[in-house]
């Protein structure tokens, strides 16, 4: 797992790996400046014109110090330092002096200097990085407020200049670089994982530049970004002599009028993901067209036409998913009632069974313990009954909720979270907005009971699980396009996304 730190922890471990490694910090900066110049020049084009804004601190002598690296590789560049008091930091200004020597670099000091910025030009952002302390204001607002208006596109060192590492709730949005792409040191930072960085950074591209690892094992996170490795681990591997029995009893309670679509995707979802058995409790008017869509599944019929109202006994021999399609009619309500009663062990709830749920604080307290919800974050609000002001806010709710009622949250998004009762923070990095179309979530519910019912913690049901739906999603959308995939294809790539991670 990558760690995800805060702002003195990374200059912790910044200061840590210069003891450790006998370098000074001028070498670090070096180190980084050259990681980012390796992988910029790939998105950058030898004729075209290249504006380089650097400020006064240390994310501004990386910038100075990435511009010397692309005019020794014959890049046409033309260089502006931010700074209204000209007061640098040490290494920005040994970065600043070496380039001087090079090329002309002018100062911006006021409005005034602020230059006009063609079009069809490249800007790099090497204005402020972790040390942003407070909104910009002033000539800096003024630059970034130039350089958004150019349209063009703007390659970010760090982080885009302006915005917080952590909660942007206090920041000005005017204030913040709209970035193309983000070069981000070594972590993923909090605050560009969540749907708050949507304006700010289209894509975040970590760059390793060697922090020491023995520092990084030691600094303590909750905060976790999940790699192919640690969904690699996850797959229990499967026994020459194993029978249908071994992967286990999924009950996917789905659907009504109107809406047995979600209950057919969750159903095959399920059983791609590896369920030894399925069955669909589905309301009558659904039954047809379960066993026609899925006839792997067994189904069983509700008393009522078009909604699900009640589940038999014997369930507990089940990993039971509830919410695809089920609508919100009190018949359902009351089996979600019932049926918290009755199950006692983990299950996942998605969709309406969470919309049953927001409108009741007794059903709250009945979820089962380590069961797995899956709200979008416009459920989850409804969940809290109120509108988070931003991600950052929603994530700290999502901690609280998980712990208070013993649940992991799979808070759905870009970078889905996965929260559990520890407050623990585990962010997906697979996925597409190609997944941003009905039924994706769905598909998601499905796998992750499947993965229940072959017995995986719910904590690693729930990682392998989102990790699993957004490789298939981006294995979808290499073969169809993002505009052009379904859900139903992401469930044809689940077994291809299950090989990918062998
Ligand atoms: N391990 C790593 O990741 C490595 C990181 N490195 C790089 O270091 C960068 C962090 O550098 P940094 O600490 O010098 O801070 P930076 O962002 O340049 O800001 C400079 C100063 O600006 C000030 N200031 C703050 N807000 C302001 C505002 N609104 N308006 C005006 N001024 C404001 C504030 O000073 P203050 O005014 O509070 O005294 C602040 O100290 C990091 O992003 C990365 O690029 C690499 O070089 C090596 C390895
Ligand atoms: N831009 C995106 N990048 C990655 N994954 C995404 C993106 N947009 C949506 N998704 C994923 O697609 C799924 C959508 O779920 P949801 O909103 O519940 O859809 P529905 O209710 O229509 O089935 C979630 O798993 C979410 O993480
Ligand atoms: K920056």
């Amino acid at each position: 797992m990558v760690k995800i730190f805060n702002v003195s922890q990374i200059k912790k471990i910044d200061g840590c790996t210069v003891i450790n490694q006998g370098i000074t910090s001028i070498d670090l900066m070096e180190r980084a400046s050259l990681a980012v110049a390796e992988k910029l020049i790939r998105f950058l084009d030898p004729d075209q014109c290249i504006l380089v804004f650097a400020g006064t601190g240390n994310n501004g002598g990386d910038a100075l110090a990435i511009a010397r690296i692309l005019l020794s590789r014959h890049f046409k560049l033309y260089v502006y330092i931010v700074a209204p008091d000209e007061l640098f930091s040490d290494d920005c200004l040994v970065n600043k002096e070496c380039l001087e020597r090079l090329t002309d670099v002018k100062l911006i000091k006021e409005n005034q200097d602020i230059p006009h910025i063609p079009e069809d030009c490249i800007v790099i952002d090497g204005l402020f990085g972790s040390g942003l302390n407070r909104p910009l204001e002033g000539v800096y607002l003024d630059v970034v407020t130039v350089i958004n208006a150019s349209h063009n596109k703007v390659y970010s060192v760090d982080m885009p200049s302006g915005m917080f590492v952590e909660d942007n709730a206090s920041n000005n949005p005017e204030g913040i670089i709209k970035a193309e792409k983000v070069f981000t040191f070594q972590f993923p930072k909090l605050s560009l994982l969540l749907p708050d960085s949507a304006n700010y950074c289209k894509k975040m591209t970590v760059v390793n530049i060697g922090l020491c690892e023995k520092c990084i094992k030691e600094e303590e996170t909750d905060l976790f970004f999940i790699e192919k490795s640690d969904a690699t681990q996850l797959p229990i591997p499967r026994d020459n002599f194993s029978h249908k029995g071994t992967f286990g009893k999924a009950l996917l309670i789905a659907g009504s009028y109107g809406k047995m679509g979600a209950a057919v995707l969750s159903a095959r979802a399920c059983l791609r993901t590896g369920v030894g058995l399925l069955t669909m409790h589905v309301p009558r008017c659904g039954v047809d067209i379960l066993q026609t869509a899925v006839p792997e599944a067994m189904v069983q019929a509700d008393e009522f036409p078009e909604n699900v109202s009640s589940v038999g006994d014997n369930i507990d021999q089940f990993a039971i998913g509830i919410g695809p399609g089920i609508g919100t009619d009190d018949k359902t309500k009351d089996l979600l009632s019932d049926l918290f009663d009755k199950y006692r062990k983990p299950m996942v709830i998605d969709a309406d069974a969470l919309n049953i749920i927001a409108g009741d604080e007794s059903l709250k307290e009945k979820i089962p313990s380590k069961s797995i919800i899956t709200p979008h974050p416009v459920e989850f609000d409804r969940l809290m009954g109120g509108v988070s002001i931003n991600g950052y806010e929603r994530l700290q709710k999502a901690g609280e909720f998980a712990n208070r009622y013993d649940i992991y949250i799979v808070l759905k998004g870009a970078y889905s979270a996965i929260i559990t009762p520890e407050r623990k923070v585990y962010f997906n990095s697979t996925g597409n907005p190609g997944m941003a179309t009905g039924g994706s979530g769905d598909v998601l519910t499905g796998m992750i009971t499947s993965l229940l019912a072959q017995k995986y913690l719910p904590l690693n049901a729930a990682i392998l699980g989102v990790y699993l739906h957004g490789l298939a999603g981006d294995l979808a959308a290499k073969s169809k396009s993002q505009q052009g995939m379904l859900p139903s294809d992401m469930i044809e790539y689940i077994g291809k996304a299950y090989r990918a991670l062998k």
